[in-house]
């Protein structure tokens, strides 16, 4: 909220940045182990220009505190939950506990841990990195108005055929030979927007914004790969870009938006000739040079006209 101050426009957030905490919980005999480690963002907007002002600290959340009540609250979770909840609970405090607080905007990025299986059989308590992330951030009023984001980070996908490009703007700058084969490579950043409009109104059932996770980046990997025997052909990033949007939002009705982020990165056809030896290295499909720049930067959202459910 824009505030007048001395004749100026002032706003104002203050957060704890990076708050790193893991979590286990155990299954009722013990045995079995569940975790997260979740890198977390706060940032409140509340009444403390005092403190800008007139160096008046009597409003302020100490971002200490911020970062403790990761912990307590962390400890108090007694069952597994998402981030999605988790950054819920956290907005829920912060709005409801401090006057001066009137929104909380909290991030989290889910370390992606796996459960590890040894000999074909899921190991009791043994976990591996793997590597897209899932990210969330909930925006929290005071009256229990909320903004729910969910999203993925560092989806590495590639196709070795099925991708072409043709049809662009030819001029004389233009050197880029027209192909219907080659390589597609990319790494999807994406978010959706859950059409929950309040805290009150969001599923009661445990986890279930990790099995959305789980099922929205389904339905944007086979979008991008089409099926396992023949693929689906790529006219551009940009046209995959869409279908994979128009797919989640038809898949998922509590999804509003999305919005897809995914670099074009380069698979350059290597060719090698020298005077001497004339064709060294002649590209047929078969030896790339890989590099990550340049790179084409591609990016679209995609929202319902109607976002309520
Ligand atoms: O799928 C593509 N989209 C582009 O906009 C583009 N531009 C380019 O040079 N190669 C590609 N490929």
């Amino acid at each position: 909220m824009a505030k007048e101050l001395e004749g100026f426009n002032f706003e104002q957030r203050h957060g704890k940045a990076r708050v790193r905490v893991g979590r286990v919980w155990r299954s009722n005999d013990g045995r079995r182990h569940f975790m997260v480690e979740w890198n977390v963002n706060i940032s409140l907007l509340s009444n403390c220009v005092a403190a800008y002002v007139r160096d008046d600290n009597s409003d302020i959340v100490a971002t200490d505190t911020m970062k403790n009540t990761v912990y307590v609250k962390a400890k108090e979770c007694s069952e597994q939950l998402s981030a999605e909840e988790f950054a819920i609970l956290l907005g829920k405090h912060f709005t409801s506990i401090y006057p001066q607080v009137y929104t909380a905007i909290v991030k989290i990025v889910e370390k992606p841990w796996e459960r590890i299986s040894v000999n074909g059989q899921p190991h009791e308590h043994g976990f591996k990195l793997g590597s897209e992330k899932h990210t969330t951030e909930a925006i929290i009023q005071k009256s229990g108005a909320l903004q729910l984001t969910s999203g993925i980070e560092g989806l590495s996908l590639l196709k070795t055929t099925q991708s072409g490009f043709e049809g662009f703007i030819r001029d004389k700058y233009t050197a880029l030979p027209e192909t219907r084969e080659r390589m597609l490579a990319t790494e999807v950043t994406s978010s959706w927007r859950y059409s929950y409009e309040s805290v009150s109104s969001i599923p009661q059932k445990p986890l279930y914004f990790n099995d959305q996770y789980l099922n929205v980046k389904n339905v944007l990997v086979d979008t991008f790969f089409g099926p396992p025997v023949g693929g689906v052909y790529s006219a551009s990033v940009q046209s995959t870009l869409l279908q994979m949007a128009k797919a989640v939002l038809s898949r998922f009705t509590d999804i509003s938006s999305v919005q897809l982020k995914m670099p074009n990165i380069h698979f350059l056809p290597v060719n090698i000739s020298s005077k001497d030896n004339g064709n060294i290295v002649k590209f047929n499909d078969d030896v790339y040079l890989p590099t990550d720049e340049p790179h084409g930067s591609i990016e679209a959202s995609l929202s319902r006209f109607w976002s309520k459910m």
